[in-house]
């Protein structure tokens, strides 16, 4: 039944289902995580751009990872929405079970793990996914409970979206392009948001709250819960905490980036981990190709003879490849590799 494999159902949990170990090969191994180093703090106040601009190639090439900071989203509106989360997995398990579901074709849907359909190890994980964009279509849809849950988190993917055009344009600077190349060939963006629960885990050295994925999308912009660090990234065979910084948003490279920059930026392999003490939430904005758009190099970036790495595909064909699948397999863009 649903309802006890939620693991926001109020049930404590004393050891570890086996249903959620991993064999020991598997195994986070956290003793070997890196801790005190961290991914590029970029600030967005800067007057000199042509440094921001740079600061951006370069993290987008050696982390596929940045965080910002100085944006233009308010403190307030950060922890508003982290809270509403919390407020959210907080209520009855007979309220969220309404919005219960393990189709990932749903467009508004509370479900847990990743794929449960798919996989046969689960995650410590519960998630509400949310279609975002245009609101006015998702919004009455959305969860009614808590009251302000609609207004707070709507006001938020207002935000999101600016920032993340911005960061479009940044990236399209970075890589040589006019400014508003990428969010042009993208078309009219799909946004959707994963807020993603991890209570408290008994034996976290033997799960992971999500696996190692690289995410689907063009980019994402993380709101971590600034209490708890989960969040880790892989560089150089290592992986590398990701240290909560106050009011930064963390900024990744999804595998459409990856695939438009023709390999130059990478969508980097990250995983989430849990811990046994504290509950962590974080929220997730994913900008997405409209489904149509057909994903390929602009000339500019092959134009030297280099060659195209991934043949052109719909992001609707690419998103359909990726949620068939179970999380921690190979990198899905080596499926659309140019023969
Ligand atoms: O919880 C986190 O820090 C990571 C979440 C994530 O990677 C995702 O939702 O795709
Ligand atoms: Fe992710």
């Amino acid at each position: 039944m649903a309802e006890q494999i939620l693991l926001s159902s109020g049930l404590q949990h004393k050891s570890l289902p086996e249903n959620y170990k991993r064999p020991e090969s598997q195994r986070p191994k956290l003793d070997e995580v890196i801790r005190d180093s961290n991914i590029p703090i970029i600030d967005l106040s800067l007057s000199n751009k042509a440094h921001i601009i740079s600061q951006i190639t370069h993290a987008c090439q050696s982390h596929g990872f940045f965080q910002v900071v100085n944006h233009d989203i308010q403190k307030e509106c950060l922890e508003k929405v982290v809270e509403m989360a919390k407020e959210f997995f907080r209520l009855p398990v007979e309220d969220k079970m309404e919005l219960y579901s393990d189709d990932p074709t749903k467009k508004i849907r509370l479900s847990t793990s990743f794929n449960v359909r798919k996989e046969t190890v689960h995650n410590w994980r519960d998630y509400l996914r949310l279609y975002c964009y245009p609101l006015e279509d998702y919004v009455p849809d959305w969860p009614s409970k808590p009251p302000l849950f609609k207004d707070v988190v709507s006001s938020y993917c207002r935000e999101v979206r600016k920032l993340g055009f911005q960061l479009l344009g940044l990236i399209s600077l970075s890589l040589g392009l006019e400014e508003g190349y990428i969010k042009q060939v993208l078309g009219e963006q799909e946004q959707h948001m994963a807020m993603n629960y991890y209570p408290p885990c008994p034996e976290p050295d033997l799960t992971y709250g999500l696996p190692a994925h690289t995410d689907p999308n063009a980019l994402t912009i993380l709101l971590q819960d600034q209490e708890v660090a989960g969040l880790q990234v892989l560089r150089e065979g290592k992986w590398i905490a990701v240290n909560p910084v106050p009011n930064a948003l963390v900024i990744n490279i999804g595998d459409q980036l990856q695939a438009l920059s023709n390999g130059r930026y990478k969508s980097v392999w990250h995983r989430a981990i849990v811990n046994s003490g504290k509950e962590r939430v974080s929220v997730a904005s994913f900008l997405c190709p409209c489904s149509t758009t057909i994903i390929g190099p602009p000339k500019k970036l092959t134009e030297d003879g280099s060659p195209a790495i991934y043949r052109n595909y719909t992001y609707d064909e690419y998103y359909k490849r990726f949620w068939s699948r179970n999380l921690d397999q190979e990198h899905c863009l080596e499926l659309f590799k140019s023969q």
